[in-house]
């Protein structure tokens, strides 16, 4: 072997080795741990009494939360929860879990060694603490963070980062951290966005119009500089384009309102009751959703899907998340493997 073929075969072996310390921890919000009034309510305690999630000072917010809400909507919730649960458990962490699993396949048949993926959820289990440490058992010492939350907001990417530091908070030691901070815009993302959408007009038809409906978040919050309304828009507006809409037949719009106050707008079941009368088939995607879920598959596929009837609608579909599509994993994969090379 020629000396320039040593170094090459050496360097190599480096890189191999260095990206053989390396892991994913793939994130996305929990869900209970069984479609019960007392699991959901052990959920909802401790989503709610998340700073990032909920602003108020304690002292009001506490009263409300134990005094109201915590003991009415679990009971209600619980029942939505059951219409949805599936053999695996909660769609969000069967789907997460399903996701993980192909990730770590993909990045194996491209790199040609293993790089464990693990699943960490904000609120519930399996938790992000659990999930480094799982990474770490396994001898990684650098973990690529990746929050299933294609828009930054502070309310779902911040509080991962909160229950990252809170997790290390906890450790001697702790692996090197690079984390993935939105993707809204990545074309790998919008390419598989659009697939799915003209997939999905290919097998049951096209609708007079697209909603492509967010989960949202209080207005306040967008006024105080979140900027995850504006991801929003950029994302549906290069959805829309991809596809070749016109304005006239495509929307953004938020869904999930939680509480009282205002919500940015225009808000999803305003526009869905307003459609069913003037249109006659119509499509919803939901793309900040990486994974289907309770917001999904019994907010928008139930609940929405009757507001349209309701109101003079004909035809409601439903355009999946992108859950475990090939290309929604090779959007992982890309993602991951910028940062992986980032690396000396
Ligand atoms: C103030 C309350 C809430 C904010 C802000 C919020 C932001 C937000 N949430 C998601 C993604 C998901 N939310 C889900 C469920 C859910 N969300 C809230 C409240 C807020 N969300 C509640 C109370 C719940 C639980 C259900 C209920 O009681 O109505 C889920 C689904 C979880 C599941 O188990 O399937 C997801 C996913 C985003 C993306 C977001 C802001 C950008
Ligand atoms: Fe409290
Ligand atoms: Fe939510």
């Amino acid at each position: 072997m020629s000396q320039s073929q040593e170094l090459s075969s050496a360097s190599s072996q480096t890189v191999v080795d260095h990206l053989g310390k390396q892991g994913v921890l793939l994130v996305n919000l929990g869900t209970p741990d069984a479609p019960t009034p007392e699991a959901v309510k052990r959920y909802l305690a401790e989503f709610l009494h998340d700073h990032r999630v909920v602003d108020l000072t304690r002292w009001l917010w506490c009263p409300i939360l134990h005094g109201i809400i915590l003991q009415t909507r679990p009971k209600r919730v619980a029942k939505a929860y059951q219409s949805i649960w599936t053999e695996q458990g909660s769609p969000l962490l069967a789907i997460t879990q399903q996701q993980a699993q192909a990730l770590a396949a993909q990045l194996n048949s491209c790199l040609g060694i293993d790089i464990p993926v693990e699943v960490g959820m904000t609120y519930g289990n399996p938790s992000i603490a659990r999930a480094l440490d799982v990474l770490m058992a396994k001898g990684v010492e650098e973990v690529i963070v990746l929050p299933l939350y294609p828009q930054y907001s502070a309310t779902t990417t911040g509080a991962v980062f909160d229950q990252l530091a809170r997790a290390v908070a906890k450790r001697v030691e702790f692996p090197s951290l690079t984390f993935i901070r939105d993707y809204y815009q990545s074309q790998y993302y919008i390419e598989a966005l659009a697939c799915s959408v003209e997939q999905h007009w290919l097998e049951k038809g096209r609708g007079e119009r697209l909603l492509i409906s967010f989960h949202g978040i209080p207005q306040r919050y967008a006024d105080n500089g979140d900027p995850y309304p504006e991801h929003c828009k950029q994302t549906a507006q290069a959805l829309a384009q991809r596809l070749g809409l016109r304005e006239s037949e495509w929307l953004c719009s938020f869904q999930s309102r939680f509480g009282k106050e205002e919500w940015i707008k225009p808000y999803t079941d305003k526009v869905i009751e307003q459609w069913g009368q003037e249109i006659a088939q119509l499509d919803v995607i939901c793309p900040a959703f990486a994974a289907d879920c309770l917001e999904t598959l019994e907010e928008i596929q139930v609940e929405n899907k009757d507001y349209f009837l309701e109101s003079g609608g004909k035809v409601f579909n439903y355009i999946p998340a992108l859950n475990c599509q090939p290309a929604h994993i090779d959007m992982m994969v890309k993602l991951v493997m910028a940062k992986l090379h980032q690396r000396p």
